[in-house]
């Protein structure tokens, strides 16, 4: 696990001696920020200089748009995996209205503050500071005058449309978990700490965890679906309702349920991780109950069977 730096007001900025950094905000930490990362990687292991993931501490969509968030992890979740990608270390900025209102140059001379990088890795489409209007031509110039190798790669793809977040998030608000968990390189999770529901899952025959995951955290779509849960070093096989349960809906307040096969026990309060495997059918209303256990005991013999 490499180390997680914070540049606060203590940082040495000498950190970047030598470095080779692949800068990102990096969310989701898909298929194509692994290629960015590693890019970063060779250029260090070559130079033998260390390999940097250099990120923000926020999403800078949460300062400016806070309304049509839909985020693939949290910011903890971010960095540590970041950490876990094979980089020596994360560097962690402070992102605030005031740094992101710094013209191009400025940006770059608080981020570096005269120890700039030996090599420094973007997407060609990257921009920074005020209004985003710093591009790649703005880096090569400040490269070449200062001594950093500006390296800028075409995004990465394996069918023609490169790797993006935004893309694996209409594939998630779609649905189609297997084709964004190809893309993530990973599957797709949510976690959460599990509440007190309404108390009717046992009543209904399958007991439910629910967790209350915000809207923010939420790119998946509402249906049902095939999941492992993990909690408490655990791993179970999962059958999971996304979104508030349409039958419920004016007293259900969990936006993500499920039900652990082969699980016996309390879990209120505890950490949950649900990795989404399979989309299995939409979530609907029911207006019969039996129809409702019947349909929902389904779907976990379809977990049991398949997963
Ligand atoms: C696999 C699965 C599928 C579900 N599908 C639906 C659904 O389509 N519509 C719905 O209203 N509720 C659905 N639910 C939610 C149940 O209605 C809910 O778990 C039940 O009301 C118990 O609520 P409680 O845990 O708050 O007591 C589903 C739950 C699970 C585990
Ligand atoms: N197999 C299981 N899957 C999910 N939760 C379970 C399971 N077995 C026991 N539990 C526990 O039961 C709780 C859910 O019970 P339930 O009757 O559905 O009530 P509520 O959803 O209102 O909390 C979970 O939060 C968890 O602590």
């Amino acid at each position: 696990m490499a180390e997680i730096v914070k540049a606060d007001d203590a940082f040495d900025h000498g950190f970047f001696e030598g470095t080779s950094c692949a800068f990102g905000v990096f969310d989701g930490v898909h298929r194509g920020h692994r290629f960015l990362l590693d890019r970063a990687r060779d250029t260090a292991a070559r130079s033998g200089g260390r390999s940097v993931a250099l990120t923000f501490d926020i999403d800078p969509d949460e300062v400016f748009h806070p309304l049509r968030l839909k985020k693939l992890m949290t910011n903890e979740e971010r960095l540590s995996m970041l950490a876990s990608t094979g980089v020596d270390a994360v560097c962690v900025l402070p992102f605030t209205r005031e740094f992101a209102a710094s013209s191009p140059a400025e940006f770059l001379a608080q981020t570096f503050d005269g120890t700039p990088p030996a090599y420094l890795h973007v997407g060609f489409d990257f921009k920074f500071g005020a209004r985003a209007c710093g591009t790649v031509d703005d880096l090569d110039a400040w490269g070449l005058a200062g001594g950093t190798k500006v390296r800028a790669h075409g995004l990465k793809s394996d069918d023609g449309a490169p790797i993006t977040a935004t893309r694996i998030r209409l594939l998630l608000a779609a649905g189609d978990i297997e084709e964004a968990n190809r893309l993530l390189g990973r599957p797709y999770f949510m976690t959460g700490t599990v509440e007190p529901g309404r108390g009717e899952g046992a009543d209904l025959g399958f007991r439910t965890a629910n967790l209350e995951v915000p809207d923010q955290l939420r790119p998946l779509g509402d249906g049902v679906y095939a999941a492992w849960a993990e909690v408490g070093g655990a791993r179970y096989k999962a059958a999971v309702n996304v979104g508030v349960a349409a039958t419920f809906a004016d007293r259900a307040t969990a936006t993500c349920e499920a039900h652990l096969l082969d699980f016996s026990g309390d879990l209120y309060g505890k950490p949950v991780k649900v990795e989404f495997l399979h989309w299995l059918r939409p979530m609907r209303a029911f207006d019969d109950m039996d129809e409702l256990i019947a349909t929902v005991k389904g779907n976990i013999a379809w977990v049991r069977e398949n997963l």
